[in-house]
């Protein structure tokens, strides 16, 4: 029997359509179309039959049988799927060890080494299948992969985010200067590999939708283990192909200073990837903790927009990035989990480190001049500003008729949970009995925000497809 045509969601909706703006809809009803997969209504007040509601959306006569409803639970709400701007899968293989050193010294005794290993397309293929399934329970509806150098096995990455139905740019790391012989290319080699990369990728793909699924994305590791030639290469790739390009910037005092020894030439880091052609609306740079403010006013200019992986930054003792400034100045901001720089693999966690590392700038500075991130921020990065960073915030990020349904169903009482239920919590409780519904819930969110795990995250869709369920 074919599944209904459509479904309609009624009840609690939270949302984050600007910065600081928090969107809770108590009582709504969300309609989508399964074959389209996107949301084709909302009704802030679920009081009409859902195949009349889904009748008005859609200009069509439609009965009581082709529309599947779904009532969520007292406990329970609805919101955009979270978005990883960055993490790299390979590192799971060492996920949660190796701390003890900075970025540097850290790439050299752990990362390349590990990353070497996934030359074995068969174990990259184990590995992977479980880091995309850990990612997608997590309640990451898309993530912006980082492969290993390999094309086979970020190929087999690539297998697995559409195995496993979720939404990803995924790249081949390209890497041909300043790195171990056992994990190095030739300019050539990381050329080639790349273009048949890309062309794997998008060959295997039947149409539009698809093209909004997985996407490969251009991968130099970082401009300090590139040359020049390969990244002016791999700039023309991104533009001819208009693909989206993903790399490192400004992560610690130490890597700008190799980054300025490669490339004594230029007048900052930023300007590296600019002559390369690599800085444009469709860069992800990530960290960009320690930019000057030519380095800012390039990215602003440009458009690139940054991945901001708090975790990591304070787990190689990288530094505090001032997301406050870059969101002043009008940069494009995301969280980023940074797997295995960061040794948590969820947006979840990213939003408590953001908040954390916005609240000691604040402690250092005073609150005048550096307010604490919101939890509406937070929400906000971890949705609409991740899907803007990734240029896909016409398509995912809020709950909005037109947009791809990447959605969660949270439940905030779900077993093992440490979220506490309202008769626990008297500031919710309290808001509860005045009828104050929407302080109530955005306390709930405020909760989801600093106590929710992948406990939580009952189940995941993507363009309306169940991806995970509890
Ligand atoms: O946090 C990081 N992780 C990496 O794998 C990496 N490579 C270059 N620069 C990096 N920074």
């Amino acid at each position: 029997m074919t599944p209904p045509a459509y479904a309609v969601f009624r009840g609690c909706i939270i949302d984050a359509p600007a910065l600081g703006a928090l969107r809770i809809r108590p009582a709504a009803a969300l309609g989508v179309d399964r074959r389209s997969g996107r949301i084709i209504g909302v009704a802030a007040e679920a009081t009409a039959p859902p195949e009349r509601l889904v009748g008005e959306w859609t200009g069509a006569a439609v009965a009581a049988a082709d529309v599947e409803v779904t009532d969520l639970g007292a406990d329970q709400f609805l919101m955009p799927g979270l978005i990883d701007t960055h993490t790299h899968a390979p590192q799971f293989s060492f996920i949660g060890v190796g701390h003890d050193l900075p970025l540097m010294e850290w790439l050299e005794k752990y990362t390349y080494r590990h990353e070497s290993e996934l030359q074995d397309v068969a174990r990259a293929r184990a590995l992977y299948a479980d880091v995309v399934r850990r990612v997608l329970r997590s309640g990451c509806t898309m993530a912006a992969y980082y492969g290993t150098i390999h094309r086979e096995s970020t190929c087999a990455l690539v297998d697995a985010v559409r195995a496993a139905g979720q939404r990803a740019y995924v790249g081949k790391v390209c890497m041909d200067a300043n790195s171990p012989d056992y994990y190095c290319e030739t300019t050539d080699e990381s050329l080639r590999e790349t273009e048949a990369f890309v062309r794997a990728v998008l060959g295997d793909q039947s149409g539009a939708d698809d093209a909004l699924l997985v996407r490969p994305i251009i991968t130099p590791r970082f401009a300090p283990a590139c040359t020049v030639r390969c990244m002016r290469a791999l700039g023309d790739i991104a533009r001819e192909r208009r693909l989206p390009i993903q790399s490192h910037m400004c992560e610690s005092p130490a890597e700008i200073e190799f980054a300025k020894r490669c490339f004594p030439a230029y007048a900052s880091y930023s300007a590296i990837y600019h002559a390369m052609g690599l800085f444009g609306p469709r860069t992800i740079m990530a960290h960009c903790i320690h930019m000057s403010d030519d380095d800012m006013r390039l990215v602003r200019e440009c458009g690139v927009g940054v991945s901001h992986c708090p975790n990591s930054n304070f787990s190689l003792s990288s530094g505090v990035a001032d997301v406050r400034r870059l969101l002043d100045a009008g940069i494009p901001v995301g969280l980023g989990t940074d797997v295995s720089g960061g040794y948590s693999s969820s947006i979840i966690d990213a939003m408590r480190m953001a908040a954390a590392a916005s609240r000691v700038l604040t402690a250092q500075r005073g609150p005048a001049a550096s307010a604490p991130l919101s939890t509406a921020e937070l929400l906000f990065l971890a949705t609409q500003g991740g899907a803007r960073v990734m240029g896909m915030h016409d398509h995912i990020g809020t709950l909005d008729p037109g947009k791809l349904f990447d959605a969660l169903v949270v439940d905030l009482a779900a077993p093992g949970s440490h979220v506490p239920a309202p008769a626990a919590a008297p500031a919710v409780a309290r808001a509860q009995q005045l009828g104050r519904i929407e302080e109530a819930w955005a306390l709930r969110a405020e909760q989801f925000v600093y106590l929710a795990d992948d406990r939580n995250i009952a189940r995941v869709y993507i363009s309306a497809k169940l991806v995970h369920s509890l």
